[in-house]
């Protein structure tokens, strides 16, 4: 496999003969295998940027290095050889079928028979279609789902160390889309491949970015950051309205519950002497004890009726529902709190055991304060 290439634009300017610069001394650099989304309104110059990499628009002034190689050195045909490329309206060629679309590049290349049978039923495969049933299609027997994953093979075929996707889910409905966005990062994670991203989503930026580049009309870069630091530091008014006034709540779609500085419960087993539970309830964030089995697992909330008898006694009065994974997006844990009408619920690792208890003042302190790190509040005035 070839290796994933850095990218640099050194501040690169466009313009179109006397007008306006459309891209103004953009400067920034993409490491080896992340994913670079452009995000701003219509007409910032997105496309543009994105276009000026693979030369399919010339660069006025300033350059761009491929693993560090300038591409104004480079045979213009030949760059776009080397490098994927995904668009909106996926581009297939009518007339060819899915493998004949696939094949394109390595038949530029002049690939024998076998290679390209096998690399197209490969791709196919790994873009979640049955090469069988696919393989000689056309276009237009697809769906635009499907079409949009034969973009993502073709544009996989000879394995580029940069693939540029122009709004590639954008005309896609949004159950597909999240799909395909699901299924692109699955594919990244086992590829790592170095991807620029166009969208005009900020949220679509956020879920598939490593790194984010918002940009202003007249190309210019208001921000370049990691989705979570754009969210939590905002550079200016500008990112701060373009990424909305909900930006707190985006923030918990990037973090996970183990992120988070969890309470500790006062866990107790079966035939443990109440007393016991009730001290241990008394020094915990959680004012009642939770049961539970001898692997860890949870098995329920302990009332004031359970303890009092002389020893824990299953069941427990109150059942442990809901009970979050510890490995889930912040925000579905707390939707999942909020569907329940719980405050709070234990969290288990992947084997069920308890590892801590997630609350909703946990997470509206998070989001308060933005700090992980800092002390919690507890639950003691609260009555579950
Ligand atoms: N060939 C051209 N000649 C003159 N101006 C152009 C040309 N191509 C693009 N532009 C201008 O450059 C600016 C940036 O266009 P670009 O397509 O890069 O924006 P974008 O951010 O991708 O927009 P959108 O989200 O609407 O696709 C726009 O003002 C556009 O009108």
């Amino acid at each position: 496999m070839t290796d994933p290439a850095t990218l640099e634009f050194r501040d690169v300017s466009k313009r179109y003969g006397d007008g306006p610069p459309v891209i103004h001394d953009l400067s920034f650099e993409v490491g080896a295998g992340e994913i670079c989304v452009l995000v701003g309104p219509s007409g910032c110059g997105k496309t543009t940027a994105m276009r000026m990499v693979n030369r399919m628009v010339e660069i006025t002034s300033g350059d761009i290095l491929i693993g560090g190689r300038s591409v104004r050195q480079r045979n213009a045909a030949r760059l776009r050889r080397d490098i994927g490329y995904v668009i909106q309206q996926v581009g297939l060629f009518p007339h060819q079928t899915i493998a004949g679309n696939i094949a394109a590049v390595p038949k530029l290349l002049g690939w024998d028979r076998h290679r390209i049978a096998a690399r197209v039923d490969e791709l196919l495969v790994l873009v979640g279609l049955d090469p069988e049933d696919m393989r000689d299609r056309y276009p237009a027997q697809l769906s635009g789902g499907q079409r949009q994953r034969v973009g993502v093979a073709r544009a996989l075929a000879v394995d580029p160390p940069l693939m540029l996707m122009d709004e590639p889910f954008g005309a896609i409905d949004p159950i597909n889309r999240e799909r395909l966005q699901n299924e692109f990062l699955r594919l990244q994670a086992q590829l790592e491949r170095t991807v620029v991203f166009v969208t005009h989503d900020i949220d679509e930026a956020i879920k598939m970015g490593d790194r984010i580049a918002i940009m202003k009309t007249g190309g210019i870069l208001a921000q370049y950051a990691s989705p979570a630091e754009l969210l939590s530091q905002p550079a200016d008014e500008f990112v701060e309205d373009f990424v909305g006034a909900d930006r707190a709540l985006k923030r918990l779609s990037l973090l996970r519950v183990r992120d988070v500085n969890l309470w500790h419960p006062p866990l107790v087993r079966e035939g443990e002497p109440t007393a016991a539970a009730r001290e241990r309830a008394a020094r915990s964030e959680v004012p009642f004890p939770l049961l539970i089995d001898a692997d860890g697992r949870p098995l329920g909330w302990l009332s004031e009726r359970d303890l009092s008898r002389e020893t824990v006694q299953a069941p427990a009065d109150s059942m442990a529902d809901p009970v979050i994974d510890r490995d889930d997006v912040l925000r579905d844990a707390l939707a999942e709190l909020l569907q329940a009408g719980t405050q709070y619920a234990p969290v288990v690792d992947p084997r069920g055991a308890v590892v801590g208890v997630l609350s909703v003042a946990l997470v509206s302190h998070l989001l308060t304060s933005g700090d992980l790190t800092e002390e919690p509040p507890t639950q003691r005035a609260t009555v579950r």
